[in-house]
């Protein structure tokens, strides 16, 4: 079953284009990862299938349920985190939390308490006494508290430090486990490679790929680093389509054969040093940033 389906979704502010003809499905229990360049329109994608703001033509399902017919029934199975999180100052964290919780009929308080302890929430704190990353902690405790069929996260890791950042991975890949979607806006391209399962790239209001993580992963050669006063550039390259950067005695290429042979020509040589690694999806979403033409 999909849980987001969209059809055609276009939103115009006014003369400026917000996003046209965006066309996704996401399947239940995968993570999806929705990148772009700013301004691309992920945030008007969210905030239109959160019926925040209307849709100018297209429409929208979410669980099977229409995004502005349905919008408070849908609202029950979904947490949101947005991008930019703001606060009423005086509030403290554990009164925030008891007001999202008193939205839901069923609530698990040990799985609220199991989440706030893993996100390390000062309960006792006001908000206008915590930093960014803090505050946006906050807004995942709220997200998850209900446990949603669906998280919508609007660059969730934003702010947040690098321990944390982990928590809430593993918080997701749980989710997942559970059985709940996950729809993932983010720059972080490492992060969606790492995470998701499909991501979906949005470039000037349009889609213009849809790519399966480990299909695209799978293509990707090796990367190697290595050092040597025995080997020249000549050598290298006879061993490679593609030098990445030579300085000095060290070669950086990408090696696509298999790993027996490239072990079998360079111990004909001696080598200081050598690392062996896999290319990087985030090479490949960069060229989607850069050149890839909308279809
Ligand atoms: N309230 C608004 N009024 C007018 N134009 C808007 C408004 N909000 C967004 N836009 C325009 O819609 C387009 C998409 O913006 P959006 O915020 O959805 O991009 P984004 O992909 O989320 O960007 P970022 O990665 O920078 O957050 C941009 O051209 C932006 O200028």
């Amino acid at each position: 079953m999909n849980i987001i389906e969209t059809k055609n979704l276009t939103k115009n502010y006014g003369k400026n284009r917000g996003i046209q003809d965006v066309n996704i499905s996401v399947k239940e229990g995968e993570i999806f990862g929705f990148i772009g360049p700013n301004g691309a329109g992920k945030s008007t994608t969210i905030k239109t299938l959160l019926n925040f703001i209307y849709p100018t033509s297209g429409s929208s399902k979410i669980l099977g349920m229409d995004i502005v017919e349905d919008s408070s029934k849908i609202k029950e199975y979904i947490g949101y985190v947005p991008s930019e999180v703001r606060y009423y100052e005086d509030v403290k964290v554990k009164d925030i939390i008891k007001y999202s919780k008193s939205f839901y009929s069923k609530i698990d308080q040990e799985y609220v308490d199991k989440i706030c302890n893993e996100l390390e929430l000062d309960m006792n704190k006001k908000m206008g006494e915590l930093s960014l990353g803090n505050k946006k902690k906050v807004s995942i405790a709220q997200a998850l508290i209900h446990s949603p069929k669906l998280l919508i996260l609007d660059e969730p890791t934003n702010g947040l430090d690098p321990l944390m950042q982990n928590k809430l991975f593993n918080i997701l890949l749980k989710e997942k486990e559970k059985g709940n979607t996950v729809f993932l806006s983010s720059h972080n391209l490492t992060e969606v490679q790492n995470l998701c399962d499909r991501a979906c790239v949005i470039k000037d209001g349009k889609i213009i790929d849809i790519i399966e993580i480990e299909k695209e992963i799978s293509k990707l050669s090796l990367k190697i680093t290595l050092t040597s006063s025995d080997i020249t550039k000549e050598i290298i390259l006879g061993l490679s389509s593609k030098l990445l950067s030579n300085k000095e005695n060290s070669y950086t290429f990408t090696y696509s054969k298999d790993i027996d042979t490239l072990i079998k020509e360079i111990s004909k040589f001696k080598i200081d040093e050598l690392l062996i690694e896999k290319e990087n999806l985030e090479d490949t979403f960069l060229d989607y940033y850069k050149n890839k033409e909308i279809e």
